[in-house]
């Protein structure tokens, strides 16, 4: 077995059946208005709706207001939410779904202490830090932060590609990687070729599941 493979930031229905044909193991939908990923609630259920058996439909959400994220899982059957912001663990909780929970690293930050508060989200997802934006900027970061041991399946994320991304599972040993930017042709367009070549890279690496902490 290698990783799981998420790609962030569907747009169409047609481009996430391409996607799940190529071998993502999960899709993101972002619902945040200020990226240009975002998407619409009944767009977001057409793309939803429109996915394979087993390839989950993953919603990501930044400092929502739980209005939102109630509205969305009124009308998007999402197998997992991802908070993506500074929400605390009674907030991610707070829904009673699956959650994973993202950290955007950097230098000082004591990520054992920052999972075990999230001791019941399903993952952790480590993304680069960036005083610009939140996430999905194509930024990686310093792998060697992320310590031994930590107590929930780690999510690489930040900056990943076709190029890099051999060198990250084989470093890391992640349960999952997830990619936005680096399998995009332009700003919020994927491409399948680069998504054909990330998943390639991906099946590539050497992986042992024990190392995941599995
Ligand atoms: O994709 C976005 O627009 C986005 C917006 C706000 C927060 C997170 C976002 N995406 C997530 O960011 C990481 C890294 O993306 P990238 O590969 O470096 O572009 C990834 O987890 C996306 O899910």
């Amino acid at each position: 077995m290698t990783p799981r493979i998420k790609i962030c930031g569907l747009r169409d229905v047609a481009t996430a059946q391409r996607l799940a044909a190529l071998g993502a193991d999960a899709i993101g939908l972002v619902f945040y208005e200020p990226s240009l990923r975002n998407v619409s609630i009944n767009l977001a259920h057409e793309i939803a709706a429109a996915m394979p058996p087993f390839v989950s439909t993953v919603g990501l959400f930044v400092d929502a207001d739980p209005s939102l994220v109630e509205g969305v899982l009124r009308t998007v059957p999402l197998d997992l939410l991802q908070f993506h912001g500074d929400e605390s663990p009674e907030y991610c909780r707070s829904f009673g779904r699956p959650y994973i929970k993202a950290v955007r690293v950097k230098p000082g930050l004591d990520l054992l202490e920052f999972a075990d508060r999230y001791a019941d989200a399903r993952g952790l997802l480590c993304d680069a830090y960036s005083a610009a934006a939140p996430g999905g900027t194509g930024e990686r970061f310093d792998w060697s932060l992320l310590p031994v041991g930590l107590p929930l399946p780690l999510i690489l994320s930040g900056g990943l590609s076709p190029v890099n991304v051999t060198e990250a599972v084989e470093r890391v040993q992640p349960w999952a990687v997830d990619v936005s930017s680096g399998v995009e042709s332009s700003k919020g367009v994927k491409d399948a070729l680069l998504v054909k070549q990330f998943v390639a890279a991906v099946r590539a690496a050497r992986f042992d599941p024990a190392s995941a902490g599995l």
